[in-house]
């Protein structure tokens, strides 16, 4: 099934998504130096907000900076033209991906003095991420074989194209394993994230999130805790292993895709009563009522789209 992207806005142009393309000679898709970002636009009551745009966009600027790309855009630039993607295709709700990359001016590994990055930004209608069932009745995770990388490694905090690979790997084991989504471990074993979430879980009332580590720091993550906190849960930044998430009461998985999807069996073990967790679904509901607009504590987090 072909992406149905429309119109995209390519180096400072909206183009037809036809005309999007890069050469093959392009660096990025020889040694993955791109990188991206994924934002939500939702439907509100005052029509279609984006999501913590100043967040994303200052995290796509410090993943440019980790790859030390030069943005030839400002970040101004690029949230007007995050914007003008929604409005141009008359998106109410979308998923929308901005991505800058290695162009094909030198195939050397080096990709000095190639870095003028190039940039594009698309949009698509994207629904629930690991699908209603994994919502609904909470998902099925499997430990990966492939652990996160070591910091040393791969720059995690960057969401760099070539970051996942590992994501991939584990995504396909999952999924060849009959699981919804992966849980990666960090090279010692502890508790890391999933291939494209951050894992948060709830023993006695308590919210635990997984520390920074080596994972991406989800701005869903962050939402989720001060949301979380203001619902009145006492929230924890901390170290886990796989068997406390055995032993919790509820798992839970964030993202911008994934929004906040239950978990409800971790190899193969239930989760509490293996059903979607309770607090889990309460925060959930508080969650997208703040992402369309129901919420007016969060108003600084919406940008509308006029
Ligand atoms: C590895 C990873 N960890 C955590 C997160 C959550 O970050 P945030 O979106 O800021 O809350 C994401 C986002 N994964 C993006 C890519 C999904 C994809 O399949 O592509 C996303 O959710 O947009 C990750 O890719």
């Amino acid at each position: 099934s072909k992406m149905k992207a429309g119109l995209i806005w390519f180096n400072g142009q909206m183009v037809p998504q036809e005309e999007a393309k890069v050469s093959v000679l392009t660096h990025a898709l020889h040694y993955g130096t791109s990188i991206f970002e994924g934002l939500r636009a939702y439907n509100t009551p005052q029509g279609p907000a984006i999501f913590r745009l100043q967040e994303h966009t200052e995290r796509f600027f410090h993943s440019a900076k980790v790859m030390m790309f030069e943005l030839p855009f400002s970040p101004e630039q690029i949230n007007q033209a995050i914007q003008e993607v929604v409005r141009a295709n008359g998106y109410t709700s979308c998923y929308i991906r901005p991505l800058a990359w290695m162009g094909a001016h030198t195939l050397g590994v080096n990709p000095l003095p190639n870095n003028p990055a190039e940039v594009m930004i698309a949009a698509w209608e994207w629904g629930t991420y690991l699908g209603e069932e994994a919502v609904r009745k909470g998902a099925r995770l499997i430990t990966s074989s492939w652990a996160r990388f070591p910091a040393n490694v791969m720059p995690g905090k960057a969401k760099v194209g070539g970051n996942y690979v590992n994501s991939a790997l584990a995504r396909v084991e999952a999924q060849q394993a009959g699981a919804d989504e992966a849980l990666l471990l960090d090279k010692e074993g502890f508790v890391a994230e999933g291939s494209g979430e951050n894992i948060f879980f709830i023993r006695h009332g308590v919210l635990y999130a997984v520390e920074h580590s080596v994972n991406l720091m989800g701005i869903t993550r962050d939402s989720v805790i001060t949301i979380a906190r203001d619902l009145g849960y006492e929230v924890r930044e901390v170290r886990a292993t796989r068997d406390q998430l055995y032993m919790a009461d509820e798992v839970f998985m964030v993202g911008t895709a994934a929004e906040v999807t239950p978990v409800s069996y971790l190899d193969h073990r239930a989760i509490g009563t293996g059903k979607a967790g309770e607090h889990t679904m309460k925060i959930r509901a508080a969650y997208m009522d703040v992402v369309h607009g129901k919420n007016p504590k969060y108003a600084a987090w919406l940008t509308y789209v006029k």
